[in-house]
């Protein structure tokens, strides 16, 4: 079981980022300290860490669904595998996406339950699972799914008030009655690996809750060209803005570009699990600058006009496309890497991203 194995320590002598901590209580207490703590790292890195977030055991079930399900037969999980068309949920095969430029294959498998299927339980929406998977449906899945729905949706309606948004203005783009790409996800990366498991990218919905063990997690900070490791810390979430949320906000909230790399040191040997949950808008919701719903977001935008903030997709599309220019079975050319690209399109062929990806 991964949550019973012991592993070594994170290294001191590898370059990391240090993210501000957010206390969850004190985010749920009305802290007006704790509110200008998030403003500012969701402004500016778009990353921080996350403490008494209070769903420790429910991620610690998630480790284990995840390792039971993604130890079953390769012809059984290959029964659920996401598929070539953009499609998110089920399970995703290692070395089925491009994780660079010239098209370098990934070295992680995952596992992605959809929050409809959850909630809708045993009702299918989407899809159905592995039955390693419904069989922790009840006691694992779905309290780590409506816990972590939870935690996003707080703070997704602190950061709606900070944006001068009128009341459950983002809420209504996240209606439970409507279809949605919110997951649950379970990443591992075996042992003794030297490329990357998941290149540079912004992640493509609203906010990620996520749960590392190990290192491997890398930002790259605003203005730099130098990747820096993310220190897992127990019993802290890392959260981040993703691209729908940056859009919505006209940029004001930062979608950061992350990638996932061996896990650093002598934690390398080891095979690597993460755990994270992403919360995504309603599938039709056009993903625009709410202008017309906050004069922080109408100047913001008028500001800095940027071509992905008008491409009148849906989160749906958005989701799908990037997702599906990523399958290598999808690829031309270089030229595909460019058109999986979400936020960080702004300098795009001259970007960091599209530079150091081959490293
Ligand atoms: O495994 C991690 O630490 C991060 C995974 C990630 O960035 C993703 O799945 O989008
Ligand atoms: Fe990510």
């Amino acid at each position: 079981m991964p949550a019973l194995t012991t592993v070594p320590a994170f290294p001191s002598d590898v370059p990391t980022h240090s993210l501000i901590v957010i206390d969850y209580q004190l985010l749920q207490a009305g802290s007006n300290d704790e509110m200008a703590k998030l403003w500012h790292a969701a402004t500016h890195l778009g990353f921080w860490y996350l403490s008494n977030h209070g769903v420790d055991r429910e991620v610690n079930a998630m480790f284990d669904v995840g390792a039971e399900t993604l130890a079953l037969p390769l012809a059984e999980k290959m029964k659920f595998e996401q598929g070539d068309t953009g499609d998110s949920f089920g399970y995703k095969a290692r070395g089925t996406i491009a994780t660079d430029l010239s098209g370098t294959r990934d070295t992680v498998e995952f596992l992605n339950i959809a929050q409809d299927d959850a909630v809708s339980w045993p009702r299918p929406i989407h899809r159905t699972y592995p039955s390693t998977v419904n069989a922790r449906m009840q006691d694992a899945v779905i309290p780590f799914v409506r816990k972590s729905m939870a935690v996003n949706n707080t703070i997704l309606s602190i950061l709606e008030r900070l944006l001068g948004l009128p009341r459950g203005s983002l809420a209504n783009l996240h209606a439970t009655h409507e279809p949605c790409g919110s997951e649950a996800r379970v990443v591992k990366t075996p042992p003794n690996q030297s490329t990357a498991g998941i290149g540079a990218h912004t992640d493509f919905g609203t906010l990620t809750f996520l749960h590392n063990r190990l290192g491997g997690l890398q930002v790259m900070p605003p203005g730099s060209q130098e990747w820096l490791y993310v220190k897992p810390l127990p019993g802290h979430a890392i959260c981040n803005i993703g691209d729908a949320l940056s859009i919505f906000s006209g940029g004001i909230l930062r979608s950061n570009l992350h990638r996932v790399m061996p896990p650093p040191g002598h934690q390398s040997r080891y095979e690597r699990y993460s755990v994270a949950f992403f919360t995504r808008p309603n599938n039709n919701t056009i993903l625009r600058p709410l202008t017309d719903k906050s004069r922080l977001i109408a100047d913001a935008a008028a500001k800095n006009p940027r071509e992905e903030f008008s491409s009148g997709a849906t989160a749906g599309e958005w989701t799908a496309r990037r997702i599906r220019k990523l399958r290598l079975r999808n690829r031309k050319g270089p030229e595909t890497w460019y058109e999986a690209k979400g936020t960080e399109h702004q300098g795009l062929r001259h970007g960091p991203e599209t530079v150091r990806a081959t490293a």
